[in-house]
C-alpha cells in the first residue's frame, strides 16, 4: 500500500513554521529549564576559555623573546595546559548535558506521538502504513532530537565562537579584523553552495536505498510463499536490477563528497596561507609582536572548526523543520469524535439493534459496503453472519466495534445510539477472535493477559482448563513461561486461535465477536471448537461470522448478506425447516451429500 505523502512545506507557510518549531522547542525545553540554564552557563564558559587560551601562548611567546624568567614562562605553561583541560571537560558536559536534555524533551514527544497513533481512525491507519508512522514516531523525533541538542546549541555555541574570534582578531590588529572577517563569510557561503550541489547525488542514492530496504522488508515477509512458489529468480532478479542502479548512485555521491572535502580543506590552506602572509607582513612593518603574529596564525586555525560546524547545522536546519512540520502534522490529526458527555456503559449482556445502516469507505466514488442493513439481536443471543466474500460480513463487525461511522441509519446496544457511548470503555468490555490472530515476541503468559500482571496465573489455568487446553499447556516445554517467538514463531496458526479464545474468557467481555475465528483449526479441533464456543458465548451476546452455515450451532439467529445487503434473516430453527431458505438449502445439501459443500 502506498503512504499517502504528508504536506510538503511551502515558502510562504516558513515563518509560521519558524513559530512553530520553536513553540515545540519552547514546550519540550520549559520542564528543564535548570539543565538548559546549566547547559548555557558551561557553553558560554567553555567558548569564553577556547578564546582565551592562544593568549597565553601569545604571552610565552613574547615573554620568552622579552629574555623573561623562567618561572613566568613556566605559570604560563601550565594555566595553558590547565585551561586545555578545562576545555576538554567543558565539551564533555556540554555534550552530555545537550544530548541528555534533548533526548528527556523528544521522549516525551515520542510517547505523546504514539499515544495519538494509537488513538487515530481506522482510515487514518489505511492511508499512512506502519513503516510511515515508525518513521514519523521515531525517524523525525530523532532527528528532532538533533536539532534540539545539535541545532540550537551548536549552531549557537559555534556562532558565538566564530564572532568571539573575530572579536579578537579585530583587537589584534583591524587590518587582520577585515581580511579574516571577509574570509570567514566568504568560506561559509561557498561551502554551502557547493554542499547544495553534493545533496543530489545523496539524494538519489537514498531513494533507492529506500526501494532497496522495501523491497527486502517485502521479500522477507513473504519469503515462504517466494521460496514454494519458486519465485526466488524473479527476486534475485530485482535484486540485481536495483543493486546495478545503485552502485553507480553512490560512486557518485562519495565522488561529491570527496571533492566537498577536498575544497574544504583547500579553502582553510588558503586561509592559513592568508594568515601567516598577513602575520608575516604585519611583524615585519613592526606593527605586532612576534606573540600577536602567531596569534593570527593560530585565531585563524580555530575558525575552521567553527565555520565547517555553522555549514553543517544551516544545512540540518531544512530536515528539521520538515519534521518539525511532519510531526506537527501528525500531533495536529484529529482523534475520532467521542461522545462529549458519554452516557454510562449499561450493564452486559447487551441487546444490539442496527436500523437501516449504509456504509461505504473512504470516498463517495467508492460502492456502498453496507446497505439498509437492520437486524435486532435480544441481549445474551448470537447471530451467526453468513455470506460470500466481500459481502460486507467484517465491514458489519467493524461497525459495532465502533470502528467506523456508518453515513445512513443508527447502531444501537441496549437502545442507547452507539455514539453515545465511550467508545474506548465499550471496547474494554468486547472480545474479538479474526482469523489472524497478533501474538507477541514474549511469553505466553504475556500474550494470554495481553501484558496485564494482575491476572494471577490459577485464573489464566481456569480459563484454559474451561476450554480444555491444559493438556497442551502441559505439553509445552516451560508452560506459561514458555517464549513464543516473532509473529507467534513456535505454535500454530489453529493453536494460535485457541489462545485468542483463552484471551476473550480471560477479559470476560458482554459482546464476543468472532470472525473466521476457526478457519485455521483442523476437523478435531473444531470439535473442540463447539465445546469452546458454549463455554464463550455462555451468558453474552455474541456475532459469528463464518462461511460455513454447519459452523452455527450455537446462533439463534441467522442473517445473509449478499453485495452488502440482507438477503436473508431470521430464527435460526425457523429458517433451517424453511423449504426457500438459504441457509436450510445448504445444511440440507451437507445432509445428503455427508461433505460440507454448502458453503457460503
Ligand atoms: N479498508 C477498506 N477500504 C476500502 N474498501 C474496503 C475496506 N475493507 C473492505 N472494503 C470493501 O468493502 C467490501 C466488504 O468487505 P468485507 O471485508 O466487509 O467483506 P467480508 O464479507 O468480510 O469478506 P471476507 O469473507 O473475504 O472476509 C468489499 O467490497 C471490500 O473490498
Amino acid at each position: 500500500m502506498r503512504s499517502r505523502p504528508f504536506p510538503l512545506t511551502l515558502p510562504w507557510k516558513l515563518p509560521l513554521l519558524f513559530k512553530q518549531a520553536g513553540q515545540l522547542l519552547y514546550d519540550a525545553l520549559y520542564p528543564q529549564r535548570k539543565q538548559v540554564l546549566g547547559l548555557t552557563v558551561v557553553l558560554f564558559s567553555t567558548i569564553g576559555l577556547q578564546i582565551l587560551d592562544p593568549q597565553i601562548i601569545g604571552y610565552f611567546i613574547d615573554t620568552a623573546i622579552a629574555g623573561g624568567s623562567q618561572h613566568l614562562l613556566w605559570r604560563a605553561a601550565g594555566l595553558y595546559l590547565a585551561i586545555a583541560l578545562l576545555i576538554q571537560a567543558g565539551t564533555v558536559v556540554t555534550t552530555y548535558l545537550s544530548e541528555r536534555i534533548a533526548w528527556q524533551a523528544t521522549n516525551r514527544l515520542r510517547l505523546d506521538l504514539a499515544h495519538h497513533c494509537l488513538h487515530l481512525t481506522l482510515p487514518f491507519h489505511h492511508q499512512h502504513p506502519p513503516g510511515s508512522l515508525v518513521d514519523r514516531v521515531d525517524g523525525d523525533v530523532t532527528l528532532l532530537a538533533r536539532f534540539f541538542s545539535q541545532f540550537v546549541i551548536h549552531l549557537i555555541g559555534n556562532l558565538l565562537l566564530l564572532l568571539g574570534i573575530l572579536v579578537v582578531l579585530w583587537f589584534q590588529h583591524p587590518l587582520a579584523g577585515i581580511i579574516l572577517t571577509l574570509f570567514s563569510g566568504g568560506t561559509l557561503a561557498f561551502l554551502c553552495g557547493l554542499h547544495r550541489i553534493a545533496l543530489g547525488p545523496w539524494g538519489r542514492y537514498l531513494q533507492v536505498s529506500a526501494e532497496y530496504f522495501g523491497f527486502m522488508g517485502e521479500v522477507l515477509q513473504s519469503r515462504e510463499d517466494l521460496v514454494a512458489n519458486g519465485a526466488s529468480r524473479y527476486v534475485m532478479h530485482r535484486f540485481y536490477q536495483i543493486l546495478q542502479r545503485w552502485l553507480p548512485l553512490y560512486q557518485t555521491a562519495r565522488l561529491s563528497s570527496t571533492l566537498l572535502w577536498a575544497s574544504s580543506v583547500g579553502s582553510f590552506t588558503l586561509g592559513h596561507g592568508i594568515a601567516l602572509a598577513l602575520a608575516a607582513y604585519l611583524w615585519r612593518q613592526e606593527t605586532l609582536s612576534l606573540g600577536s603574529a602567531y596569534l593570527i596564525f593560530h585565531y585563524t586555525q580555530l575558525l575552521s572548526d567553527p565555520i565547517e560546524r555553522i555549514r553543517e547545522e544551516l544545512e540540518g536546519i531544512q530536515q528539521a523543520l520538515a519534521s518539525v512540520q511532519r510531526v506537527l502534522d501528525l500531533r495536529h490529526t484529529p482523534l475520532p469524535r467521542h461522545a462529549v458527555d458519554p452516557v454510562p456503559i449499561p450493564v452486559a449482556p447487551w441487546s444490539i439493534e442496527f436500523s437501516q445502516v449504509g456504509f461505504r469507505y473512504d470516498t463517495a466514488e467508492q460502492p456502498w459496503a453496507l446497505q439498509e442493513v437492520s437486524f435486532q439481536l435480544p441481549a445474551g443471543q448470537v447471530l451467526g453472519l453468513l455470506g460470500q466474500s466481500g459481502s460486507g460480513k467484517s465491514t458489519l463487525a467493524a461497525l459495532l466495534l465502533g470502528l467506523y461511522q456508518p453515513q445512513q441509519g443508527q447502531i444501537t446496544l441496549e437502545g442507547i445510539p452507539l455514539n453515545h457511548l465511550s467508545l474506548p470503555a465499550l471496547r474494554q468490555q468486547m472480545g474479538v477472535v479474526t482469523q489472524s490472530v497478533q501474538l507477541f515476541q514474549a511469553s505466553l503468559r504475556d500474550n494470554l493477559t495481553f501484558f496485564n500482571p494482575v491476572i494471577s496465573d490459577q485464573h489464566i489455568m481456569a480459563a484454559l482448563d474451561h476450554l480444555h487446553l491444559v493438556d497442551w499447556l502441559l505439553g509445552l516445554p516451560q508452560g506459561l513461561d514458555t517464549m513464543l517467538g516473532a509473529n507467534g514463531e513456535g505454535i500454530s496458526a489453529g493453536q494460535a486461535q485457541m489462545l485468542a479464545f483463552t484471551r476473550i474468557l480471560l477479559k470476560n467481555p458482554g459482546l464476543v465477536i468472532l470472525d473466521e475465528a476457526a478457519s485455521r483449526l483442523d476437523p478435531t479441533a473444531e470439535q473442540w471448537m463447539g465445546q469452546a464456543l458454549k463455554s464463550l458465548l455462555q451468558g453474552r451476546t455474541g456475532l459469528i461470522i463464518t462461511h460455513r452455515p454447519q459452523t452455527l450451532q450455537q446462533a439463534d439467529q441467522i442473517l445473509i448478506l449478499q453485495g452488502g445487503k440482507v438477503v436473508e434473516y431470521g430464527h435460526r430453527l425457523t429458517l433451517l425447516s424453511h423449504p426457500q431458505s438459504q441457509y436450510g438449502q445448504r445444511l440440507r445439501q451437507d445432509g445428503q451429500t455427508g461433505k460440507s459443500a454448502g458453503q457460503f
